[in-house]
């Protein structure tokens, strides 16, 4: 007898995916050698008596947030409603990793938080603090914390992730998985139970993982940390939209398709000598178009 029901894809490790149904989980494999689905998904499933549960057909999403570069694209979680990226006072972090993050989360249309943790690290917090400069100009919210000596303001987190199903990114070292302990206390005890569950043989603990928090309809998205950040898949009005203080010089340029990295006539080079757009934030865009450039146009 074949039976057909809908779950929710909560793990992913290589071909074993994790699907949570009516409170209990069930271990499922992609139906070809293709893993359509990924983390937040909401798919339907069917079991063929002696054999097991394989993944039919992914439920329409509402986004999908992906990392890319020239020869591929890895997707890592769908369904989001807001993305918290961790940072810290140390080991240092790259501005320019961060930034690719919120426009891959804004081609989401999702919201973005930036966490900088370790804020007890004092000779370091200012300098960390400083590198984020754009935050203010652009109205990303910032919130300081620490994660590892947690007092009353980590509560404040709460309100960010409620009703939500948060997405939290990071680079290596910058005490996401101290966040996420903090904020589910079992999620040691959950990634164990996952790992004997996929029964890969060894502890992983490297995969994309979605817990849901004590406070109800609120889920958080763990991933891997990363090193670097691919935006090849988005298009070049993707890319500038989150630089808002563009906007308004963006179509006035001498020439319709100028990217504003070089050509005579631009507005918004204009605007950057003149003081009018920050000298910081431009060259933050120059850099990432810059690369985007080179990429696409090879
Ligand atoms: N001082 C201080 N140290 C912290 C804080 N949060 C985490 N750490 C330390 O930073 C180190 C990295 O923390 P993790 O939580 O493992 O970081 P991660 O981002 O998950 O790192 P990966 O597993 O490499 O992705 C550990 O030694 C933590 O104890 C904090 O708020 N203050
Ligand atoms: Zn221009």
């Amino acid at each position: 007898m074949n039976k057909n029901i809908t779950g929710r894809v909560i793990g992913l490790y290589k071909q074993n995916y994790i699907i949570s149904h009516n409170e209990s989980i069930i271990r499922c494999f992609p139906k070809g050698k293709k893993n359509e689905a990924v983390v937040g998904d909401f798919v339907n499933i069917d079991y063929k008596s002696n054999r097991y549960y394989t993944i039919t057909e992914v439920i329409q999403r509402n986004n999908l947030f992906l990392r890319s570069d020239m020869t591929k694209s890895r997707k890592i979680a769908a369904n989001i409603d807001n993305v918290m990226i961790i940072v810290a006072a140390e080991p240092d972090f790259s501005v320019e990793l961060i930034f690719k993050v919120i426009i891959e989360a804004i081609r989401c249309d999702t919201k973005v938080t930036i966490i900088l943790n370790k804020k007890d690290i004092k000779e370091s917090i200012k300098i960390a603090r400083d590198k984020l400069y754009f935050t203010e100009i652009l109205g990303i919210p910032l919130l300081e914390i620490s994660a590892k000596y947690p007092g009353s303001e980590e509560k404040s987190i709460l309100n960010i992730v409620k009703d939500k199903v948060t997405l939290l990114v990071g680079p290596s070292g910058m005490g996401k998985s101290t966040l996420v302990n903090l904020l589910i206390p079992e999620a040691h005890a959950t990634t164990r139970e996952y790992s004997r569950f996929l029964n890969t043989g060894k502890h992983t603990t490297s995969y994309t993982k979605l817990y849901k928090l004590a406070i109800e309809n609120s889920y958080i998205i763990d991933s891997p940390g990363f090193k670097d950040f691919g935006l090849n898949h988005l298009s070049f009005n993707e890319i500038i939209k989150p630089f808002s203080e563009f906007r308004e010089f963006n179509n006035k340029c001498k020439f319709y398709n100028c990217t504003h990295c070089h050509e005579p006539g631009c507005k918004i080079i204009e605007s950057k000598i003149n003081g009018i757009i920050d000298e910081r934030i431009y060259y933050l865009y120059k850099k990432i178009m810059g690369k985007y450039i080179l990429t696409h146009n090879n």
